[in-house]
């Protein structure tokens, strides 16, 4: 539960934020209003969340109100309901029938877009959209008014999908979830959307992001990544560095509302009218807002098909169709409800006679206890939705039917086909012979098989209820918060004094350091050719780093020796290619670390493959060493390489790495494939008493910087210092054997003496990552190189500008705080004593 936070036992506030408040207004005189409930799921659905938390809505109260004086009286009767009211004025004509629902509704249901009327220049699509975001900064400006700290805001649906952005930029404290209630299509269909990216970029402002179904939830995904190029994650979708958690969260309604409404007298008295008023005939129900998804067309048709082929159904069954008046003033439904009206009149024609009609259409909304009621009563509740965000009159439905057992037959394009689908008769909509069989089967249904299929999906609509679904998305958005409140205050955190000045007082340093986007020069274009080249901001700073006998600078890179020699030859530096798997320092040779056993007979084939996709994607490269492959889309289409990827991958599964041992590590825009359990981490070690041996200095590493942007697998590395790992991978590390020509590093055990690091004295650092093993994170190399240049003049007191740092002359000004001392020239050298077991103070 998360509705009390434990202390104080206060109730979690709850701001739900939603285009309709879960009451709609009437006027009823000057300044006087009638409240009554709005129609339609959404409401339903929040209802049974409202409980669990001080909940306020926000929303439009369903009248256009322009009067200073009457907002102020509706506004006082709606806080009585906990509702605070977003009054749109004349922006809601083509915020709500235009954009919302002439545009994006349709889309949101694999509809398509309008065709654009050229002769009402005061509606363009363009005005439309004009309106949609400026409603969405109105919603902003009351719940702004409304906000207290510690708040949730949870925004409801794609009438408010610039809600989360804006309010973002306002405050980006601010804890945000998303719901969408209908569908979201596929990507094929969204692309069409004039401003799918604008959109799209704005939803993913949210912290949590929720969809009824996983094939909503999917569709979402991949058209961020088609479209904004964002990849989708185990963490959610990640831009930048910003994780938005992307989860399901079916919705449910409030069962019991339901099952005590039904026990009602009144309610019983209903039921019993209705029996009598159907008696001898079997009751098919349909309820649907009168809307072109739910799909009524294709049930008459279904419908007409099944008397037509079953004469003796003909007098002894009749449909019930409640069709609740919705979104007038959109053409579409107007359409839509004249080609309804045609059916009816038809099929009633063909069928009917003067004392009986086979459909009983009504075109309004109903009590709820009569709904009840109807419900109860119904045979066979008849689902025909075309597309569907879930479908809630299919729960309420099972929820009163305790003592009949009905059927429910229910279209396999609606998001409840997917909870209520096991007993359920599901069909396809668009396909009239099959609904007239549902239909006939449905009825034909014997007692116990109903019974059977009841029992399951009363069963699911009892245990998964509005209720749950709430505290399940508001769960999820409080821990999903807090771990990226975590990520964040690390991420903002880099506590660069501290860094620079535990460096400049520590006497055996170690930088370790990633290449590709660490060290490499930032791509100004797209289109730029790619070459790894060092960031020439950088040369200066790292001959000082090097040159500084206190200090030890490692690059750890996935590159081969080749491309490590030529651009870090002429300094003084240690250089671990492949992964670790070659190891030099600049003054002397490279040695190698490959294990003797180690296969190597896939790498030919796979270079076919990596040589192949390189060829025939723009802007890809592939690096090659001697124990791994990477191929590199960085930089070309993002759709576009995300497909050859995915193909790169089969191809390499089907043939030269079927059988290999090997890892394949997909990477954000990259394909690695690298001899099996080959990772930074576990290659450090062995660096490690390479580098001391070499060094042959006594005094411990007492400070460790480590930064890189690596690959998930390669963030072992970060751990590696950590003090419940450090000693035992040390003592561990001795795995160690010569290939036949290189010099192999010697095999020897590494004692934890070797490391002494002060509490704190360990930075490791990752670049642009939102969950990451290291203790901090920046948001990109530039911040790398510009703590890397502090670290050079730490210990000088001198700024020169003809020393190393002539190449940034704001060098001396930018470290005017900094903690300056003369370069000291001092390593007092001496053996280590090997096997030492000194603590190590982390
Ligand atoms: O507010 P309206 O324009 O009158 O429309 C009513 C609601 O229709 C949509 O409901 C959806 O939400 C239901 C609950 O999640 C779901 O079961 C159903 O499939 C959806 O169609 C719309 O998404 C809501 O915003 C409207 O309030
Ligand atoms: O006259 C009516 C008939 C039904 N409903 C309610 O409208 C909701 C319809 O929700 P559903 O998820 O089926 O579809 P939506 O209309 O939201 O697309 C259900 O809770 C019904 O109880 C209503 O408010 N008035």
């Amino acid at each position: 539960m998360v509705s009390y936070d434990g202390s104080c036992g206060k109730r979690q506030r709850l701001l739900v934020v939603a285009n309709r408040l879960p009451v709609s207004a009437k006027r009823t005189g000057e300044n006087t209003w009638s409240l009554e409930m709005s129609p339609g799921g959404l409401v339903s659905g929040l209802l049974g969340v409202a409980d669990e938390f001080e909940t306020k809505w926000v929303g439009w109260p369903g009248v256009d109100v322009y009067d200073a004086a009457e907002k102020n009286a509706l506004s006082k009767s709606l806080a009585e309901m906990k509702c605070i009211p977003v009054f749109l004025e004349e922006v809601f004509d083509q915020y709500y029938n235009g954009y919302c629902n002439g545009v994006l509704w349709p889309i949101l249901h694999h509809m398509g877009l309008p065709q654009e009327d050229h002769n009402d220049t005061n509606k363009t699509l363009q005005t439309q959209y004009d309106a949609y975001k400026k409603a969405n900064r109105m919603f902003l400006d009351v719940i702004i008014e409304n906000y207290e700290e510690g708040d949730l805001v949870w925004i409801h649906d794609y009438h408010l999908m610039f809600l989360p952005q804006y309010l973002k930029e306002h405050n980006n404290k601010i804890k945000i979830g998303w719901f969408l209630h209908s569908p979201f299509p596929s990507s094929e269909v969204f692309k069409t959307l004039p401003s799918r990216s604008e959109l799209l970029r704005s939803v993913l402002a949210a912290d949590l992001l929720g969809f009824h179904t996983y094939d909503f939830a999917s569709h979402f995904e991949r058209t961020c990544t088609r479209i904004l190029g964002v990849e989708g994650t185990h963490e959610g979708i990640v831009d930048h560095g910003k994780a938005t958690r992307v989860a399901v969260f079916p919705i449910g309604i409030d069962p019991n509302r339901f099952i005590k409404a039904c026990a009602l007298p009144e309610v019983r008295q209903q039921m019993t009218e209705l029996k009598e008023r159907f008696a001898g005939k079997k009751v098919i129900l349909g309820v649907d807002r009168l809307d072109m998804i739910k799909g009524i067309p294709q049930k008459f048709l279904g419908f007409e098909k099944f008397l037509e082929e079953n004469m003796d159904w003909r007098d002894k069954v009749v449909l019930v169709q409640i069709a609740v008046p919705t979104r007038n003033n959109v053409p579409e439904y107007r359409k839509v409800k004249t080609q309804v009206h045609g059916l009816v009149g038809r099929i009633n024609g063909r069928f009917g006679s003067v004392s009986s009609l086979p459909i009983h259409h009504l075109d309004c909304s109903v009590d709820f206890n009569f709904l009840c009621a109807l419900y109860a009563i119904a045979d066979v509740m008849l689902v025909t939705s075309l597309r569907d965000g879930m479908n809630l009159v299919s729960y309420e439905f099972i929820a009163c039917q305790e003592a009949k057992k009905g059927v429910l037959v229910l279209s396999e394009f609606a998001g409840a086909a997917q909870s209520l689908g096991a007993g359920a008769i599901l069909v396809n909509p668009w396909d009239v012979t099959e609904v007239s069989s549902a239909i006939k089967e449905a009825l034909n249904m014997p007692l116990e098989e109903r019974e059977k299929r009841h029992r399951v999906n009363f069963q699911y609509v009892k245990t998964h209820s509005a209720k749950k679904w709430g505290n399940d998305f508001i769960s999820e958005l409080h821990t999903f918060s807090e771990s990226e409140m975590k990520s964040k205050k690390i991420s903002l955190g880099l506590p660069q004094q501290d860094v620079v000045q535990r460096y400049s007082k520590s006497n055996n340093r170690l930088i370790i350091l990633g290449f590709f986007g660490t060290l490499t020069e930032p791509m100004k274009n797209q289109n730029e050719e790619l070459e790894l080249k060092l960031n020439p901001e950088l040369k200066g700073t790292l001959k000082a780093l090097c040159d500084d006998p206190k200090t030890t600078v490692v690059v750890m890179s996935r590159s081969g020796k080749n491309i490590l020699d030529k651009i870090f030859g002429e300094y003084n530096i240690w250089l671990a290619a492949e992964n670790g798997m070659f190891l030099r320092d600049t003054t002397g040779e490279w040695m190698t670390n490959i294990p003797e056993n180690m296969n190597l007979d896939w790498v030919d084939g796979a270079k076919n493959v990596f040589n192949y996709f390189t060829d025939r994607t723009p802007r890809s490269f592939f690096e090659e060493s001697e124990t791994s492959l990477v191929w590199n889309y960085e930089n070309a289409d993002a759709e576009f390489g995300r497909a050859q990827a995915r193909d790169l991958l089969q191809y390499l599964w089907a043939g030269p790495i079927s059988n290999a041992s090997v890892d394949v590590v997909r990477g954000n825009h990259s394909v690695e494939v690298h001899a099996m359990g080959e990772t930074k981490g576990a290659a450090l070690g062995r660096i490690l008493e390479e580098i001391v041996r070499k060094k042959s200095t006594t005094t411990p590493i007492d400070y460790v910087f480590c930064s890189g942007y690596f690959l998930e697998k390669d963030e072992d590395i970060y751990t590696f210092f950590t003090p419940e790992v450090v000693s035992s991978k040390l003592s561990h590390e001795t795995r160690s054997t010569s290939s036949s020509s290189n010099p192999s590093l010697k095999k020897k055990n590494l004692s934890t003496n070797v490391i002494d690091l002060k509490k704190g004295n360990y930075f490791s650092v990752a670049i642009g990552q939102a969950h990451t093993k290291a203790r901090y994170v920046v948001d990109s190399s530039h911040d790398v190189v510009d703590i890397l240049h502090k670290l050079a003049v730490a210990d000088t007191t001198i700024a020169t500008t003809s020393g190393p740092f002539s190449e940034r002359e704001d060098y001396q000004t930018r470290n005017a705080n900094a903690d300056w001392k003369p370069w000291i020239n001092y390593v007092k050298l001496r053996e280590l004593a090997i096997g030492d077991t000194e603590p190590i103070d982390v």
